[in-house]
C-alpha cells in the first residue's frame, strides 16, 4: 500500500480563507480583531514560531501586538503583563509562545490569563470545558489535527488510536478529540512498557516527540494501512524533518502527513481560526 498524503497546505489555506471572510464580518461589524503575542527569551526556535504567527494574522487581517521579552523577565512582571493584556479592550487574543524559561512556572503564567482571550485553549477552564466535551477555544495542534481529519473525509469512529505524547498542548488535549470522535485512545510516554506492540496495534498513530534519536517511527513499527499524523519536528542532516521516516511509513500506511507542511501549518491555522472565536466572543458580551 503506498499512503495518500494528508496535506497540510491546502487544509490550512482552506482555514485561513474562511478566517479572511470571518474576520472581514467581525470589521463590518466595528470589531478589528487583535492578537497579542509573548515571547519571553530567545529560543531561535520560539522566535521563528512567533514570527510566523505574527505575519500569518496580517496576511488575514488581524491586527498584533507583539511582546518580547529578555530570559531574565521575573515571574510576577510576566503575570502583570497578562492582567494588563487582559484587561485591554482592544486585544482579544493573548498567545504565550511555550517552553518559558525555566524560572517561569508555566502553569501560574497561563492561569492568569483570561479564558475568553486563551486562544492557544490552556488555561484551567478552557482544559476543563474540553474535558467535558464543551470546549470552544482549544488547543491548537489537536484541534488543526481534527480539522485534517474532518477535510479528507476520515472517519476515525472505533479505531484504535496510540498517541506519543502526553503534554497538555498535544497529548491530552488530543486524546479527548481523539475520543470525541468515538476512538479508543491510548496515551503513551516514555515510561510505557512495550510501546512497539501498541504501536503495531494501532489503526491510528500519533506521534509527538520532536528528537529522532529517542524515537523514529518506521515502517515496520506500524500496522498495514494504519493512518499516521506527524506532530514531531527536528532537524536531521540540515534537513526539517518529522518523528516518521516518511518514506519507509508511506510504503505501509493508508495516510500519512507530511513534515514540513502537515501538522505545523494546522496549528498556526487554527490560532488564527481562534482568535477570531475570542473576538466573536467578545463582541457578544459587551451586547
Ligand atoms: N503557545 C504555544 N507554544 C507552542 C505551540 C503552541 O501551539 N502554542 N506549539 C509548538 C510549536 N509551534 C507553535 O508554536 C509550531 C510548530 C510548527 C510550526 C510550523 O509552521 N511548521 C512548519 C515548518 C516550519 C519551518 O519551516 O520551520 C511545518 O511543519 O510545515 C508552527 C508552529 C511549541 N510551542
Amino acid at each position: 500500500m503506498v499512503a495518500r498524503i494528508i496535506d497540510g497546505k491546502v487544509v490550512s489555506a482552506d482555514v485561513k480563507a474562511r478566517v479572511k471572510k470571518a474576520v472581514e464580518q467581525l470589521k463590518d461589524n466595528g470589531v478589528q480583531p487583535c492578537l497579542a503575542t509573548v515571547l519571553v527569551g530567545d529560543d531561535p526556535a520560539s522566535a521563528t514560531y512567533v514570527g510566523s504567527k505574527q505575519s500569518d494574522a496580517k496576511e488575514v487581517g488581524i491586527a498584533t501586538r507583539d511582546h518580547r521579552l529578555t530570559s531574565t523577565f521575573k515571574q510576577s512582571e510576566l503575570v502583570e503583563l497578562m492582567q494588563l493584556l487582559n484587561n485591554d479592550h482592544e486585544v482579544h487574543g493573548i498567545l504565550v509562545q511555550l517552553p518559558l524559561p525555566k524560572h517561569i512556572d508555566e502553569f501560574e503564567v497561563i492561569a492568569a490569563l483570561s479564558p475568553f482571550k486563551d486562544v492557544d485553549g490552556l488555561t484551567p477552564y478552557n482544559a476543563g470545558m474540553l474535558q467535558s466535551g464543551m470546549g470552544v477555544l482549544k488547543p491548537c495542534t489537536p484541534s488543526g489535527i481534527i480539522e485534517l481529519l474532518d477535510y479528507y473525509k476520515i472517519d476515525i469512529t472505533g479505531m484504535d488510536a496510540v498517541v506519543v505524547n502526553r503534554s497538555n498542548l498535544v497529548g491530552k488535549p488530543l486524546a479527548l478529540l481523539l475520543l470525541e470522535r468515538n476512538a479508543t485512545v491510548t496515551i503513551c510516554h516514555s515510561k510505557t512498557k512495550d510501546l512497539n506492540a501498541k504501536l503495531h496495534n494501532a489503526d491510528l498513530v500519533v506521534t509527538a516527540v520532536g528528537n529522532r534519536q529517542r524515537f523514529t517511527l518506521t515502517g515496520d513499527m506500524i500496522k498495514e494501512g494504519a493512518i499516521v499524523i506527524d506532530v514531531g519536528i527536528a532537524r536531521l542532516n540540515n534537513k526539517l524533518v518529522g518523528d516518521a521516516d516518511f518514506e519507509s511509513v508511506k510504503q505501509k500506511a493508508s495516510w500519512v502527513t507530511p513534515v514540513p507542511g502537515g501538522v505545523g501549518l494546522m496549528t498556526r491555522a487554527m490560532l488564527l481560526k481562534n482568535t477570531v472565536t475570542a473576538a466573536s466572543i467578545s463582541k457578544e458580551m459587551s451586547r
